[in-house]
């Protein structure tokens, strides 16, 4: 991915993410990791290579909630529906569906300037749920939060995940999250970003707490931070 200025996003990137993955990418600041799900998205048009993903349920979730702030929760979430002309009462009640999945029953009628940023997001999340995604793309979604909300988010993704099957694409900067929620943790090198290393994921599914103080965690933890420092020192 070259952009118009010429500035060079992604290079030779060599990905394959299986259906059912739940795939984490980490990198340095910059390194390309947004270019890549936008290219992955079609959000943004790729100049070279080819790109395979089936986009016909394709979730994205972004860096903040993106929320309409003059739409009150239940509308946020019925949004996507409404323009792909979902007829009003089945929108009303897939709404109403994710709304609860997500934890928010009750909130149905609240503005998002009255909500917190997890709720936020959870609402972001819904929104995108509703759309039943057959790939979920998420681009740093809990950055911007405590990190109690955010490992709570995390389960809740996980959860999420396990539920309704998605493929998950997650983009972090979080080593600890992407290793806690993936299958699979891939680093990506210095802009121009390429695919620096892959590393698998043993721990089954569900995952539990506990899991982030465990031995073997902090020593994959340990084992991605080193390829990470790799990535950033070039
Ligand atoms: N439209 C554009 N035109 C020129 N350069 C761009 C454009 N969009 C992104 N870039 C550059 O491409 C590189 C990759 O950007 P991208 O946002 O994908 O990085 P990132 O890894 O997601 O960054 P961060 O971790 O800081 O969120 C950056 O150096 C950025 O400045």
């Amino acid at each position: 991915m070259t952009f118009p200025d010429g500035t060079e996003g992604l290079k030779d990137v060599d990905l394959a993410i299986a259906p059912g993955e739940f795939v984490s990418i980490v990198g340095p600041s910059g390194c390309g990791k947004s270019t890549l799900l936008k290219v992955a998205s079609g959000l943004v048009t790729h100049t070279g290579g080819k790109v395979w993903v089936d986009r016909d349920q394709l979730g994205y979730t972004f860096q903040d909630a993106t929320l309409l702030p003059w739409r009150k929760v239940q509308d946020n979430v019925e949004l996507l529906m409404e323009l792909r002309g979902f007829p009003p009462a089945e929108r009303a009640r897939i709404a109403r569906e994710k709304i609860d999945l997500v934890g928010l029953t009750g909130f149905e009628n609240h503005y998002p300037q009255r909500l917190s940023g997890g709720m936020k997001m959870r609402v972001s999340l819904a929104r995108s749920l509703a759309l039943n995604p057959a790939v979920f793309m998420f681009d740093e979604p809990f950055g911007a939060l405590d990190e109690i909300t955010r490992e709570r988010l995390n389960d809740e993704v996980i959860d999420l995940y396990q539920r309704e099957q998605f493929t998950g694409i997650f983009v972090t900067h979080s080593i600890p999250e992407a290793v806690y929620m993936s299958s699979k943790v891939v680093v990506m090198s210095a802009r121009p970003g390429r695919i620096q290393e892959v590393f698998d994921v043993p721990f089954a599914y569900p995952r539990r707490p506990e899991m982030r103080y465990q031995a073997d965690f902090s020593e994959l933890c340990g084992e991605v931070s080193l390829s990470l420092r790799r990535a950033i020192e070039g």
